[in-house]
């Protein structure tokens, strides 16, 4: 199943394809209709016959040809309009919008400008200009989809090497699958990181929720993630000013710069927190720069969640400040329709990791809300990050195997 994400401001987009071209369809067929009571004209005859010349038979022969013209552009201008509103609402409606203001001069001008074989059409010409542009419009609106591309294609092309290796690991053990170990003992992650690992690409920790953190918790992933070939990512979902967050992810306790790959932050307290992160993680002195990366929590998934609207377009607007260490974003679609002040850099690709997916349950009893692996993927998600789902299974190898299937059968529809 692939789902369909319609931007919010897409009601332009209905209005003109299936308001604005219709309704100039029914105008069209009511003019040709009082024309031909006119012309005398009886059903079934498409055209008044010229020989007998009837009083207005030319009129009504232009209205009856203005009418089949158009009728032969009108559905695939719908469509264009449609399929290009998806991804460039507001051109997609200004578009259709001229198409149907030349459709009404080419109206006008074929029946009632007075001018012999219908020549007055002329005035309404553009309209072939138009329904290029939207053709093209919509065809280039698929091809630019960077999610409608595979993860191959994407490593090839990332511009960060950390996207890069992402998408080289989901290409390599087919899966796009991020568990998300919320366990509280290092055996337990460890355990659960060894005999998942053939079937994930990243890992998602909460480190502070263990309850014996040691060197032996780090040297233990560490080595799980190289002999499994997967990621890590602390989702810490740092919130503070800069200058704390800088503490918290390089020093203290924890020390998560030196082996998460991936970090996630809120971007609630503005800018300088991703400023800030990225200032560490691209130090010259720092030595994991380039496999350092870093996610805005630009959505939640619990119930009544506040990081909607302009908290979402406001964690564009900074990734796009900050493409060289913003990997994308922990979001529950794709965000490229989101409206941002922003402009996006060509080829731009940032990575979604959806979190909430669950194949057998709706939510639980403190707002969590889940979706599916296909929902998700079809949505826009690169990478599904499933919690209970997988580790709280009767057999969580064999569920990590299914979320493997059903994640990676949902991309290669999507890619198809
Ligand atoms: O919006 C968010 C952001 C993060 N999470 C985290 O993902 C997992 C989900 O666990 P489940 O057991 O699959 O519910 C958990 O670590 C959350 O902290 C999220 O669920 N929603």
């Amino acid at each position: 199943m692939v789902a369909f994400i319609i931007p919010s401001n897409y009601g332009a987009v209905i209005g003109v394809a299936l308001g604005a071209i219709p309704v100039l369809g029914f105008v069209h067929g009511m003019v040709t209709g009082s024309l031909r009571k006119q012309a005398k004209v009886p059903y079934p005859n498409s055209y008044a016959s010229m020989e007998l010349a009837k009083e207005n038979a030319e009129q009504f022969n232009c209205a009856q040809r203005a009418h089949s013209n158009f009728l032969e552009n009108s559905s695939q201008t719908m469509l264009f309009t449609l399929v290009a509103g998806l991804k460039y609402p507001e051109y997609a409606a200004g578009l259709g919008a001229l198409w149907v203001f030349f459709r009404v001069l080419f109206l006008y001008g074929y029946v009632y400008s007075g001018k012999a074989q219908g020549k007055g059409r002329m005035i309404g010409g553009f309209f072939w200009l138009v329904q290029g542009a939207l053709w093209g419009l919509s065809v280039f609106a698929k091809m630019s989809s960077k999610s409608q591309q595979t993860y191959g294609a994407r490593a090839q092309s990332h511009p960060n090497p950390l996207a890069r290796k992402l998408f080289q690991v989901a290409e390599e053990k087919k899966s796009n699958v991020t568990v998300s170990a919320d366990v509280t003992t290092t055996k337990e992650l460890l355990e659960l990181a060894d005999q998942l690992g053939p079937y994930i690409a990243v890992i998602k920790t909460h480190i502070d929720i263990l309850s014996d953190f040691s060197q032996a918790t780090i040297d233990g992933l560490n080595a799980l993630a190289a002999k499994h070939n997967f990621l890590i990512f602390e989702d810490r979902k740092f919130i503070d000013i800069g200058n704390t967050v800088q503490k918290q992810y390089h020093q203290g306790t924890l020390r998560i710069s030196e082996w998460a790959h991936i970090i996630n932050c809120s971007i609630l307290p503005g800018e300088g927190i991703v400023e800030a992160l990225a200032q560490t993680a691209q130090d010259p002195s720092f030595p994991y720069g380039s496999e350092r990366g870093l996610l805005i929590l630009a959505e939640m998934t619990s119930k009544g969640s506040l990081a909607t609207g302009p908290y979402t377009s406001a964690s564009v607007d900074i990734a796009r400040k900050y493409p060289s260490f913003v990997l994308g974003f922990v979001s529950t679609r794709s965000l490229g329709e989101v409206e941002a002040s922003v402009a996006p850099a060509q080829g731009e690709d940032f990575v979604v990791f959806t979190t909430g997916v669950n194949l057998s349950s709706k939510g639980d009893k403190l707002g969590q809300q889940y979706q599916t692996p296909q929902s998700a993927v079809g949505r826009g998600a690169d990478f599904i990050i499933s919690g209970r789902g997988i580790y709280a299974a009767a057999d969580p190898v064999e569920a990590a195997k299914q979320y493997q299937q059903q994640g990676w059968e949902a991309y290669l529809a999507r890619v198809a």
